[in-house]
């Protein structure tokens, strides 16, 4: 069975989720990091494209003690499994995904990956090879479920979001809107890709949740299918 599949991230109050060069930039403020923690140690699997890698150098683990130790008293690894979507295996060796905190990671790449930097990888993480040129979401969603994960979230970027939606593969879409206006026609947004261009291909959402955190506000929509 295939995983829930929850995207959770944040933008500025004009759209964007990080500048026009793509740099990272802090639009949620503590209670919503806080948020973002407790809702990530409380998942099974934690998913991320090779250009947030790139971009951010996340780890992607959790970072509350607390729940670190709850986690493990319930027999988890502290952190979630860590996901990287990474067409052409460019995750470095030395990314902090890779070298920081205990637990499974898993490199999704495409039968296009250079071997060379394929095999590096495996040293670090196991390596799943779906589709020709990019990853195969559907094939990789199908995989997840059989490894275990039952409820996976979605970090971003835009990219992969997009490759998400247009594969009908989200059931959740939660953006925390902050209070700082990023601008620049070419800056990431949360869905980015080649878009949709027939309103009858829209993914349609049904609102669940408002919530005030910090200075912004975090909306919950669950995707109808
Ligand atoms: N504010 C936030 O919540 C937040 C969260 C994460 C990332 N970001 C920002 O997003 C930006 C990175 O986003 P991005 O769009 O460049 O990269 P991304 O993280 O979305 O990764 C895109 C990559 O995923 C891989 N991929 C493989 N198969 C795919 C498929 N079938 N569909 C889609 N992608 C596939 C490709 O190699 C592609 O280049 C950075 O600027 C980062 O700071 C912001
Ligand atoms: N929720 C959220 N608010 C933000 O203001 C912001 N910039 C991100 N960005 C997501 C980023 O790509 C990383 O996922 C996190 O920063 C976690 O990374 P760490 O585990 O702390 O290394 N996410």
């Amino acid at each position: 069975m295939r995983p829930y599949v929850f995207v959770n991230c944040a933008m500025s109050a004009d759209g964007k989720i990080s500048t026009i060069e793509r740099r990272q930039v802090k639009i949620s403020g503590k209670d919503d990091f806080d948020r973002v923690d407790r809702i990530k140690a409380g998942t099974d699997g934690i998913m991320v494209g090779i250009g947030t890698v790139l971009a951010d150098n996340p780890s992607l683990t959790v970072k509350s003690a607390d729940r670190k130790a709850e986690r493990s008293a319930s027999g988890r690894d502290e952190n979630p499994v860590r996901i990287v979507v990474d067409s052409m295996a460019r995750t470095p060796a030395d990314a902090d995904i890779l070298v920081k905190g205990s637990g499974r990671r898993i490199i999704a790449v495409s039968a296009a990956a250079p071997a060379d930097r394929v095999n590096t990888l495996r040293n670090r993480a196991e390596v799943i090879v779906l589709g020709e040129r990019s990853v195969d979401l559907t094939a990789l969603m199908d995989a997840l479920g059989e490894r275990g994960i039952g409820r996976l979230m979605v970090e971003g970027g835009g990219t992969l979001i997009w490759g998400l939606f247009a594969a009908g593969l989200v059931d959740e879409f939660r953006t925390y809107i902050g209070s700082v206006v990023i601008g620049g026609s070419a800056a990431p947004t949360p869905v980015d890709g080649e878009g949709f261009f027939r309103e009858s291909d829209f993914p349609r959402l049904s609102l669940k949740g408002i919530e005030r955190i910090d200075d912004g506000v975090l909306l919950t929509w669950s995707v109808e299918k």
